[in-house]
């Protein structure tokens, strides 16, 4: 869509020689376009933007900065900055180039896809760049929900993978370790795609028996197997004209991975204990944390079923590869979290939440805050409020670990008969500490409800004085 507007506008913009301040005819073709555009000359200076652009990125009249300086408050172009230029690539190309960038917005820092198009004077030599930003509202702060909060180059680099192949049909196969936001990269893929005013349909493969998968799938015929008491819709059909994302595709067994190959393959399934062969109309999305390469190569993953699905493979970086994203992260899970409690994190925190390895992510890093916003008084988390599965610890806050020595029990090391109230207030902390899931999991294995948790767990004395 973009490439033969983009066209039109390079030959009009060419018929009408452009001068330096363009002219009012151009201005007036740049407002008629639906998507913020810019136009900026070969020294980086704006020369014009449209009016989508001022009411998507602001009214203050850029017109005359360079664009390095109005997107990136930067003081020298973006490639002299750490920073990919799209102008520089266009320039160096002679054609089209897109990137994902950062940019200062009137909301904020936000992730924009800017494609930049050369414009050709009569002579053939460019003599603009034009400029079109899409604000990707599946990225940046964290301010909403499913928001993919990061500024990373490795997350940036993702993202423009992701939004690259939203655009078309091809299925995507979503790698990467657990709870690196796979499920999360596969809505924002549905939600940038054509098919995203039709459903998102998810399955967690992990786990399933063959016949259970078939019939979650697939549907039932009323009287296909006993307790099959109604016709039941499959995901497929749910699914129907949107989005079918399959999470742990690596655990699907063998007789099952057949059963999808054919659905992929031939397009039609039949319901569990039906004759008619229905057609099926999604966009596949698959996602696993195992190496399915090499299970392919042992023989535990069908070859030609892993084709399929892995037409665009993206790899989603581990945490500990996107350091840089921690504080960012801390921050947008903090406002999600607890969204009436004005809370801060001092630097010691971030310190060693920083230098810590994370084998479970960004799951693993929203247990280590919500715990943390559980063992603190106040409104700031300090570094002893940071307490890692296990006791872990990093070399990041020697000090702190220290002082934050959890109680290993038994819950009166003295020997001493202590209150009952004070048992379980060590007991919770302690259970607080070990336990790998979150909060929720943690109150299920106790047998009390979260709100009894959180309640008791606020009477814990601070980190420290009770050890
Ligand atoms: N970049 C991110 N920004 C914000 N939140 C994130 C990000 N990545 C992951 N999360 C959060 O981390 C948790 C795990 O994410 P998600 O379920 O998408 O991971 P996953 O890779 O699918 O995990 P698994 O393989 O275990 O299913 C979710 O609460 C998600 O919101």
């Amino acid at each position: 869509m973009c490439h033969s507007d983009c066209h039109i506008r390079q030959e009009t913009l060419a018929l009408n020689e452009v001068s330096p301040a363009p002219d009012v005819e151009v201005v007036h073709l740049l407002d008629s376009l639906p998507e913020p555009r810019v136009c900026i000359d070969a020294d980086y200076r704006i020369v014009a933007v449209n009016a989508a652009y001022r009411r998507e990125f602001g009214d203050a009249d850029p017109v005359g900065r360079t664009c390095y300086e109005v997107s990136h408050h930067f003081h020298e172009p973006c490639d002299l900055s750490g920073e990919s230029c799209p102008l520089h690539a266009c320039r160096s190309a002679g054609e089209a180039r897109r990137v994902l960038h950062v940019h200062h917005t009137r909301l904020g820092p936000e992730h924009v896809e800017v494609e930049t198009v050369p414009i050709r004077g009569a002579d053939g030599s460019v003599r603009y760049f034009l400029e079109t930003l899409r604000t990707l509202r599946h990225a940046g702060r964290g301010a909403q929900a499913r928001e993919l909060v990061g500024h990373s180059r490795v997350l940036r680099a993702v993202l423009e993978l992701g939004r690259r192949v939203a655009e078309t049909e091809a299925a995507v196969l979503l790698l990467g370790e657990s709870g690196t936001g796979k499920e999360l990269l596969a809505h924002a893929i549905h939600d940038l795609s054509a098919r995203s005013p039709q459903p998102f349909v998810a399955l967690d493969c992990a786990g399933l028996s063959e016949n259970l998968f078939e019939s979650e799938l697939f549907g039932h015929e009323r009287g296909a197997f006993t307790g099959a008491l109604s016709r039941k819709t499959g995901l497929v059909e749910a699914a129907g004209g949107g989005t079918l994302f399959l999470d742990e595709i690596g655990d699907v067994p063998p007789g099952l991975q057949v059963k999808l190959l054919r659905l992929i393959e031939a397009g039609t399934y039949r319901r569990v204990g039906g004759v008619e062969a229905l057609r099926a109309d999604f966009r596949l999305i698959c996602a696993t944390h195992r190496d399915l390469r090499a299970m392919v190569g042992r023989g535990e993953f069908r070859r030609d079923l892993y084709h399929r699905i892995n037409v665009f493979p993206i790899r989603l970086p581990a945490l500990r590869e996107r350091r840089e994203d921690i504080p960012l992260l801390v921050a947008s899970l903090l406002a999600r979290l607890h969204p009436q409690r004005p809370l801060r994190i001092s630097s010691g925190a971030l310190e060693k939440l920083a230098a810590y390895d994370y084998p479970g992510n960004v799951r693993e890093l929203r247990n280590l805050v919500e715990r943390a916003c559980i063992l603190a008084d106040g409104d700031l988390l300090q570094a002893e409020h940071i307490r890692f599965d296990d006791g872990v610890e990093t070399s990041a806050a020697p000090a702190a670990a220290a002082e934050g020595e959890p109680v290993a029990g038994p819950w009166s090391p003295a020997g001493e008969v202590l209150p009952l109230a004070d048992v379980e207030q060590r007991y919770l902390r302690w259970a607080s500490e070990r336990f790998a899931g979150d909060r929720r999991g943690l109150a299920q294995a106790l047998g009390i409800s979260e709100r009894t948790l959180y309640r008791r767990l606020a009477e814990v004395p601070a980190a420290g004085d009770g050890g």
